[in-house]
């Protein structure tokens, strides 16, 4: 793992045989740097954001993969947001049963989360990332360089997942993440970011599959899931993770856990997500109950006793039901 500027163009993997897959949105000039660093034999344009992330684009890219004949010891490099990292990502897991995989993220959210940890999959209709393998990254390289392209929402967005690592595991970020410092080139960039990713790089370090503590990183994601399935992601993973997590601390709080929503609420003021369309309990709830964390007995939540101190709990139905129209009404005062 790797943050600092210059990285795409220095990037360097030893095998031969590089497929190098990116959403078709990228800047040219980001994909020209990747192309000249790695001398990719194959470089695929898939749709962005998670358009790229279906079936049949999974199976389009495995077939361009096989007619270049790119051999086993060949390699998968990933260059873009989180969509296009977890397909390409899923591409490696699968093409010739694995093939080495690299990740260039050219988003925050990239950088903090999806391109780190080897969760890699596609969406089905029926929900978020029901289909995937973990496939670590053999290397990731995060240049922050790209960071100063991305419209300041695209940013905003991405700072979603620092912030959730700041509420389970690392208070401290939680003011760094929200100082006017903490922009591409500003002076609290670099550390932040680094530190928001040691967060997750030493989870997923003890526990790459989910047995355990993997979990706590799903703060949030229950309901932002659902909203981005329910919405067929016009809310964008960032916003929903943002709108998510207050949700997540307002079951907190009813569950006897410390009072965060000022937290949460502080985060979706600062990050002033786009307005969520009507939609009830009723239409997320299917969604939710599809979410992976949950096991023979029902849908599980990760909440937070306090800062830095989550678990993993059932909650019943008339809390959630009665927190998601608090949730409801409160949301609708931070967006934009
Ligand atoms: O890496 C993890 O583990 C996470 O849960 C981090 C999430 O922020 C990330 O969005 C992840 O891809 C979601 O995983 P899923 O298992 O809920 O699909």
């Amino acid at each position: 793992m790797e943050v600092g500027s210059g990285l795409i163009s220095r990037a360097r993997v030893p095998e031969r045989h590089v497929a190098l897959i990116h959403p078709v949105d990228l800047p040219v000039l980001l994909v020209e740097a990747a192309q000249s660093a790695l001398s990719p034999t194959l470089t695929v344009s898939v749709p962005a954001r998670d358009d790229c992330k279906t079936l049949d684009v999974f199976s389009g890219v495995l077939s361009r993969l096989a007619r270049a004949n790119i051999p086993r010891d060949g390699a998968v490099v990933g260059l873009g947001g989180g969509a296009a990292t977890d397909l390409a990502g899923f591409v490696a897991a699968s093409y010739l049963r694995g093939v080495a995989f690299y990740t260039m993220p050219t988003t925050l959210l990239g950088m903090v989360d999806a391109a780190v940890g080897g969760k890699t999959g596609v969406n089905l209709p029926e929900g978020k990332n029901l289909v995937g393998a973990f496939w670590p990254p053999r290397a990731v390289w995060c240049d922050t360089d790209v960071l100063a392209t991305l419209p300041p929402a695209v940013f905003a967005e991405g700072a979603a997942e620092a912030y959730k690592h700041g509420l389970i595991a690392d208070p401290a970020l939680l003011p760094r993440v929200l100082s006017p410092d903490f922009r591409p080139g500003g002076s609290n960039l670099e550390d932040t970011l680094a530190d928001a990713i040691a967060v997750k790089a030493g989870v997923v370090t003890r526990d790459l599959t989910e047995r355990g503590e993997r979990a706590f990183l799903n703060f949030g994601h229950t309901l932002a899931h659902a909203l981005e399935a329910f919405t067929d992601h016009g809310v964008t993973h960032g916003e929903a993770v943002g709108y998510g997590m207050h949700y997540a601390a307002r079951l907190s709080r009813a569950l006897g856990g410390a009072d965060l929503t000022g937290h949460t609420l502080a985060f979706l003021g600062w990050q002033r997500p786009r307005p969520l369309p009507p939609l009830t309990f009723e239409d997320v709830w299917p969604y939710m109950a599809r979410d992976k964390k949950a096991d023979a007995e029902g849908v599980r939540f990760v909440l937070l006793h306090d800062l830095a101190r989550p678990y993993l709990a059932r909650v019943p139905g008339e809390v959630l039901r009665r927190e998601f129209a608090g949730w409801r009404e409160e949301v609708e005062t931070v967006s934009r």
